[in-house]
């Protein structure tokens, strides 16, 4: 059973900013980073919301609306500020792909860890090594270190294990730019038979057809809280007469 629970949850960043060198350097530039009085931003205000199994969300809202920051706070990246977050199930995040790449080790070596860091066992890894090697397209520049590849390959390599596990919660911000256009339809299609297996998907979009398309709820954020929960074709459709 898989289900995501947040109840009265806040993240709240601190940011560092009374000694930023212009505010030293020159007199009376403190208000230069005034996000907040107190240096502080409120990326998440007591939010309550629970993703229950079977369901598709989308969500929506204008930048820096708290989209982002929710889906990492969900995938443990940032821990809640106060609240409970409840997450079972196993999570596969499709952002930050690159975090967690040892740099100096080669494409074989990188598979094999990040497959254990998303939670596979050594065995179930080795399994789909030569599956997620072919899947890349990458053939001998799997035998370098992954500091050496162009963006494009580094990212095909990214998406080609984060995609090899089955999860049972999928989190996605926005759409996967996976390299050139051949193996970004490939992508699409994997990224499609991801979102069918999995039992709960959450999509951060800027786009409303997609949302539309893609899910079968859709939250608008605003300033770290709920504006709207329903229907994705509903609360779209809001989200852009507010904007006329
Ligand atoms: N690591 C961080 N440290 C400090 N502040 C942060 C951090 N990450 C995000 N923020 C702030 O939290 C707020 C919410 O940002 P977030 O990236 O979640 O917005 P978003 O809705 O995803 O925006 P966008 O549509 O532009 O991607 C913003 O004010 C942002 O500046």
């Amino acid at each position: 059973m898989s289900i995501i629970k947040l109840e009265d949850v806040n993240l709240i960043f601190k940011v560092w900013r009374e000694k930023r060198i212009k505010n030293i350097l020159i007199p009376g530039s403190k208000k230069f980073n005034d996000f907040d009085k107190d240096g502080t931003i409120h990326a998440i205000r007591d939010m309550n919301l629970t993703i229950n199994e079977g369901e598709r969300l989308a969500i929506i809202g204008h930048n820096g609306a708290g989209k982002s920051t929710f889906l990492k706070m969900v995938s443990g990246i940032y821990p809640p500020t106060s609240g409970s977050l409840t997450v079972e199930g196993r999570i596969s995040s499709m952002f930050e792909l690159a975090t967690g790449f040892e740099m100096e080790s080669n494409g074989w070596d990188n598979i094999y860890l990040r497959g254990l860091m998303l939670g596979e066992t050594p065995d179930s890894i080795k399994a789909k090594m030569s599956e997620i090697a072919e899947f890349s397209e990458l053939g001998e520049f799997l035998n370098m270190p992954v500091k050496y590849y162009s963006s494009g390959m580094f990212v095909r390599l990214a998406f080609s294990i984060s995609t090899a596990i089955h999860p049972d919660i999928l989190l996605l911000d926005e759409v996967v730019a996976a390299g050139d256009a051949a193996f970004l339809s490939k992508a699409n299609q994997r990224m499609k038979e991801m979102v069918e297996i999995s039992k709960i998907m959450v999509l951060v979009t800027h786009a409303m057809d997609s949302a539309v398309e893609m899910c079968n709820r859709c939250i608008w954020m605003e300033r770290g809280s709920i504006v709207m929960d329903g229907d994705p074709k509903d609360v779209t459709k809001a989200y852009i007469k507010s904007m006329v």
